[in-house]
């Protein structure tokens, strides 16, 4: 592991902790920072109407993005669009019904695939890509800003399924009755996200993570097969354009030895651990391989207090010394009190 200053001084300390580095304070930014828990998104989010009309209208995008920036100062902004974005731009219908969450017309078998397009429609992601140059333009330098994607396997499953499911059973059997179609799903998936991050890349994001939010219902060997392959031609795919990107995975609901083999196979800069992440067995496996994100139970910032303030406590140690960036297991849940929040960044800081 490096030691503080031994180079990569001046750029963000995202960054610097991407890097292997250990900067001189802890970044920290929240999945799903912005979002319904902040009054600010919710005037943006009525004026826009849908959902996707936000992520495809730069004003709104850019705005949104930017209010956990002004409000918080975290670390990182993360571009503001969703996962589904991809089988959208693909030519699969997509909706968000209100309290619903995403609905699309199944993709379930080599024909449905077949009437997909090859390439995401550019018509839809150039406005994805203006967004990510307008944020860039607008954030402090010492902000990094974070593009993302989903994972081939977590968006698969929302398209074999045509919406979320507990336990993605759609999808795990697809891949055992149709594997032959299930892979050219997988490729599909693999070739166009890697094209999404190397134009995100291209329009200013400085890191990009990849969300596998299911990759936990995966046995051992369908875990390598789905998750770690895919992930592993996309870090390729993106590389290849853009030498030494910065790439974290978060395979919510990995196994330690899944994680471990996941960031041997694939080279990510960082990993994402979910709340039930063993923290110490998880830094002795991969500390100073790459950078360790995560790890607070959004459900701990709801309760705030004591509880908060112990479960912060324990993870700033236990992380003490490695390239580690906090953040929470999962997304920040929309009824989340502010203050905790508030709460939380000054704790994190020493403030
Ligand atoms: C599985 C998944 C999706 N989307 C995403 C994932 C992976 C991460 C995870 O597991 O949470 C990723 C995502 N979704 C959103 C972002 C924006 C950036 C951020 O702040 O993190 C990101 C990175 C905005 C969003 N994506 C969505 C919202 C809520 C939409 C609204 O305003 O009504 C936001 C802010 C909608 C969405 N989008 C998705 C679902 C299942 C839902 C409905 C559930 C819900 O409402 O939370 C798919």
């Amino acid at each position: 592991m490096k030691e503080p200053g031994d180079n990569g001084m001046g750029l963000p300390i995202m960054l610097q902790a991407l890097d292997g580095h250990v900067p001189k304070r802890t970044p920290i930014w929240m999945m799903r920072q912005a979002g319904r828990y902040l009054p600010e998104y919710r005037a943006v989010r009525e004026k826009a109407g849908d959902f996707l009309s936000l992520c495809y209208t730069p004003d709104h995008a850019v705005e949104v993005t930017l209010q956990p920036i002004r409000r918080f100062g975290f670390d990182a902004a993360i571009l503001f669009s969703d996962i589904l974005v991809v089988p959208h731009a693909l030519g699969c219908s997509l909706t968000f019904e209100a309290g619903e969450g995403p609905r699309l017309v199944p993709v379930t078998n080599a024909a449905e695939l077949a009437a997909l397009r090859e390439e995401l429609d550019p018509g839809k992601i150039d406005r994805v890509f203006e967004a990510v140059a307008r944020i860039r333009a607008e954030l402090p330098r010492e902000t990094a800003l974070l593009g993302f994607c989903g994972a081939p396997w977590t968006v698969a499953t929302y398209m074999v399924a045509g919406r979320g499911t507990p336990d993605q059973a759609p999808a795990r059997l697809v891949s055992f009755i149709d594997p032959a179609f299930f892979a050219a799903l997988i490729d599909r998936l693999v070739e166009t996200s890697a094209r999404y991050l190397i134009g995100q890349f291209r329009a200013g994001a400085d890191a990009v993570q990849i969300f596998d939010s299911w990759a936990g219902v995966l046995d051992p060997e369908a875990f390598r097969r789905w998750t770690i392959d895919p992930i592993r031609r996309i870090v390729a795919a993106v590389r290849a354009e853009v030498p030494g990107a910065r790439i974290i995975a978060f395979p919510k609901g990995a196994t330690l030895s899944g994680l471990t083999e996941l960031v041997q196979a694939t080279g990510v800069n960082g990993v994402g651990l979910d709340w039930t992440a063993d923290r110490r067995a998880t830094r002795y496996a991969l500390g100073g391989k790459c950078a360790l994100q995560g790890n607070l139970d959004p459900l701990a910032l709801i309760a705030g207090g004591k509880a908060l303030d112990g479960a912060i406590d324990a993870l700033m140690e236990d992380f003490h010394g490695a390239a580690h960036i906090f953040n929470l297991g999962h997304g920040i849940r929309p009824e989340t009190p502010i203050a905790h929040v508030e709460r939380m960044i000054a704790r994190v800081r020493g403030s």
